[in-house]
């Protein structure tokens, strides 16, 4: 389980919000939604432990992230608003280097997943916005942790993509893993239940 008690954020003093207090449990596929600027990227940030609360703390598996760092770093995986990826470096290289322990034919398989079959020894820099994303996204398809926070994870994807990562977040969910993510699109409607928590202007529901 992972707790957000009574988390706080003051950005440039703004309240962004305050006294938030959630829990998402292993099987949850939690979308964070809010206005531009309400401060959800910022509550990912928090939620990974990269950015600090002004109050408040997040816990995992009921013990706080600073005291657990190895385990949660093992526990999550987090793709950010940026693609993340290696620009210099083919979608391939990308893989091998974030998953190591990968072979290779699973890394093919998790091209393929993102359709980036034919593309795996281009450059990043030369792919599309969509591509990159989905080099990113390929991870998803390596990835071991149980815990995904993913920020605005289908920016530039295509129907069909959005689709697939629909499918592949369920799969998680029913494997006893968690999604925590966020974007402005509609979701398609998926066979599993999705808990939403709104930011607005200083407050969360
Ligand atoms: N490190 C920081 N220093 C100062 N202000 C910050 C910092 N991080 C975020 N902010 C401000 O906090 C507010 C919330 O930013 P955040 O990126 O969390 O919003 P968001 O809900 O993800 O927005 P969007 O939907 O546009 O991606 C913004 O006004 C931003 O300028």
């Amino acid at each position: 389980m992972l707790e957000a008690i009574n988390l706080t954020c003051i950005r440039d003093e703004r309240t962004l919000f305050s006294e938030l207090h959630f829990a998402i449990n292993r099987g949850d596929i939690v979308q964070i939604e809010g206005p531009n600027g309400a401060g959800k990227t910022t509550l990912l940030r928090v939620l990974t432990g990269l950015s600090g609360a002004d109050r408040g703390e997040v816990r995992w598996q009921g013990e706080a992230l600073r005291r657990q760092r190895e385990r949660w770093h093992r526990d999550l995986l987090f793709l950010g608003h940026q693609p993340g990826v290696k620009n210099v470096l083919s979608p391939l290289e990308n893989l091998a280097f974030y998953h190591a322990e990968c072979h290779e034919e699973q890394r093919f398989a998790a091209l393929e997943a993102v359709d980036l079959l034919g593309f795996e020894e281009v450059a990043v820099a030369q792919l599309s916005a969509g591509q990159q994303r989905r080099v990113a996204l390929a991870r998803l398809w390596l990835s071991e942790a149980p815990v995904w926070i993913l920020d605005e994870p289908l920016t530039a994807i295509d129907v069909n993509g959005v689709g697939k990562l629909m499918a592949l977040f369920v799969q998680h969910a029913q494997r006893g893993g968690l999604v925590i993510l966020t974007t402005h699109q509609p979701l398609p409607s998926a066979a599993w239940p999705l808990r939403k928590i709104s930011l607005t202007a200083g407050e969360a529901n």
